[in-house]
């Protein structure tokens, strides 16, 4: 007779949970950053949930954060998939979604050396330009009244990221981002809430599969035209992303497919976009907030800048404008990193951690740990003056772009639209609080997207600088 014996796990620590679902009733859909701390203040920096079918860990110290993404990272690199990551992105062909291993290594290379390495991304400055002059126009016209800050940003960037990935004269470009978005919409991946929700028997009951895969065969119609588009105007004195793309695919250096390629053009065009986007919105929140940050962050740029532009050399002089981007990341950044599992049974901080664990990191935690900052939930510029935190990765307790080797290849650019987009508008306008608003009355709360967003776009009044001179 044999006979097996299993030996009890020692998990993390974690709430009594209920059959079936597990902790999933735990979760709060609107702010599961803070929910999720709130539970860690309970149970530890190490917590262990079951959702669902899904084993979870959930990690909200910086010391614990980086033993994940540093000390044991290459055991955590991999990335669960979902329903929707096979579906839309072709099986996780893309970036974010591809499992760790050596098409991931030679694709963040590609990324972070040629696609948006310092010196390509300083060869978009005309698209900034362009778009930014754009945003100039509208808001002359609309000095003196209130607009809505959010869609005007929104497109800004969108514009921005998809002129540089599928170049200026694609002609599917406002197809393929609205096309982009309604896919978004219908399964919102990046909200971690909604990890646990698509469990793939519920899907197909309720015909979201269906729906889903009807949608993707729509936006696959529109890949493969931009693709062959761009094969028939190849541009090689000016290339944009999908040309580096389909070089690298023809010349066989990496071994990718066309699948490939239209998975990274529908990721470049999520993850390029909303990230930046909304950490513009939160710098003006909390710009008009604390006047006097407003204040100080407009004279240092009306003090640099000589002329109606401003120029690559005005932006590296920028350092008060440099503290309030990174103040508005630390409280206002992607608060839960993107899912990791790990490929083996481990140990973290003494717990059994079995394999193809998912993994939560919960970034916001640690950019508010109050062992690690002072006054955390307040928005303190200064606090960066002097110190050596950077957007890097090495320091755990600020990780806005993540850590270790999923960390966002595409921090280059991210920041440099957001350094531009904020000068630009403090060098430009004046902005007002509209209908007799006082900076008190802001409403700073806040819903999770894929970073979280102000729970109502932003509405101010930008007065044009022409009129106040
Ligand atoms: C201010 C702007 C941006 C912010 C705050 C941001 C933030 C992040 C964060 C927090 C992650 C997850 C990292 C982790 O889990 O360790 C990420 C991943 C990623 N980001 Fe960004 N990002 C920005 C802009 C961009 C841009 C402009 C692109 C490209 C056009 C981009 C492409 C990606 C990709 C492909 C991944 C997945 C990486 C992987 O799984 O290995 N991001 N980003």
């Amino acid at each position: 007779l044999v006979t097996t014996t299993k030996t009890p796990r020692n998990l993390p620590p974690g709430p009594p949970k209920l059959p079936i679902i597990g902790h999933i009733h735990l979760l709060d859909k609107i702010t599961p950053h803070r929910n999720l701390r709130n539970l860690a203040q309970k149970y530890g920096p190490i917590m262990h949930l079951q959702l669902g079918q899904f084993s979870t860990v959930v990690i909200s110290s910086p010391r614990l954060a980086r033993e994940i993404l540093k000390i044991q990272d290459i055991n955590f690199a991999d990335k669960p998939t979902t329903t929707t990551s096979q579906i839309f992105f072709y099986q996780g062909a893309s970036i974010g979604w591809a499992p760790y291993g050596s098409y991931l290594i030679q694709m963040k290379k590609l990324v972070t050396l040629q696609l948006f390495s310092a010196k390509k991304v300083r060869s978009f400055s005309y698209i900034r330009e362009d778009e930014l002059t754009r945003v100039f126009k509208f808001l002359e016209s609309s000095s003196g009244a209130p607009i809505n800050f959010r869609d005007m940003t929104k497109e800004m960037v969108n514009n921005i990221v998809s002129r540089a990935t599928l170049g200026d004269i694609c002609q599917d470009r406002q197809l393929i981002i609205d096309s982009t978005y309604a896919m978004l919409k219908s399964f919102n991946s990046f909200n971690v809430f909604n990890y646990y929700r698509c469990l793939n028997f519920v899907n197909v009951i309720s015909g979201k599969k269906a729906q889903w895969l009807k949608m993707h065969k729509e936006v696959d119609v529109i890949l493969e035209r931009i693709l062959k588009e761009h094969k028939n105007n190849l541009n090689q004195d000016h290339e944009d992303i999908v040309d580096i793309l389909l070089r690298v695919k023809d010349s066989g250096d990496i071994v990718m497919t066309n699948d490939h390629v239209k998975a990274i053009i529908l990721e470049l065009l999520l993850a390029g976009t909303s990230s930046s986007s909304m950490t513009i919105e939160w710098a003006f929140c909390e710009m008009m907030k604390n006047p006097k940050i407003m204040k100080k962050a407009q004279s240092e740029v009306r003090g640099v800048v000589k002329g109606n532009t401003i120029t690559e050399a005005d932006i590296q002089r920028l350092d008060y404008i440099k503290l309030v981007i990174k103040e508005t990341m630390r409280l206002h950044g992607v608060p839960i990193l993107l899912p990791r599992e790990n490929q083996k049974d481990c140990i973290v901080d003494g717990y059994d951690i079995p394999a193809k664990t998912r993994v939560l990191v919960n970034s916001w935690a640690c950019a508010t740990d109050p062992d690690t900052w002072e006054n955390p939930y307040s928005f303190i510029p200064e606090r960066f003056e002097n110190s050596s935190i950077s957007y890097s990765g090495d320091d755990f307790e600020f990780l806005p772009f993540g850590a270790g080797r999923r960390m966002c290849p595409g921090v280059n650019f991210g920041l440099s639209t957001v350094e531009h987009a904020i000068a630009n508008l403090l060098y430009h306008f004046n902005w007002k609080l509209p209908d007799g608003l006082k900076p008190d009355d802001l409403d700073m709360r806040e819903v999770t997207a894929i970073s979280t967003v102000p729970i109502q776009p932003l509405r101010i009044v930008p007065i044009s600088m022409k009129e106040a001179y």
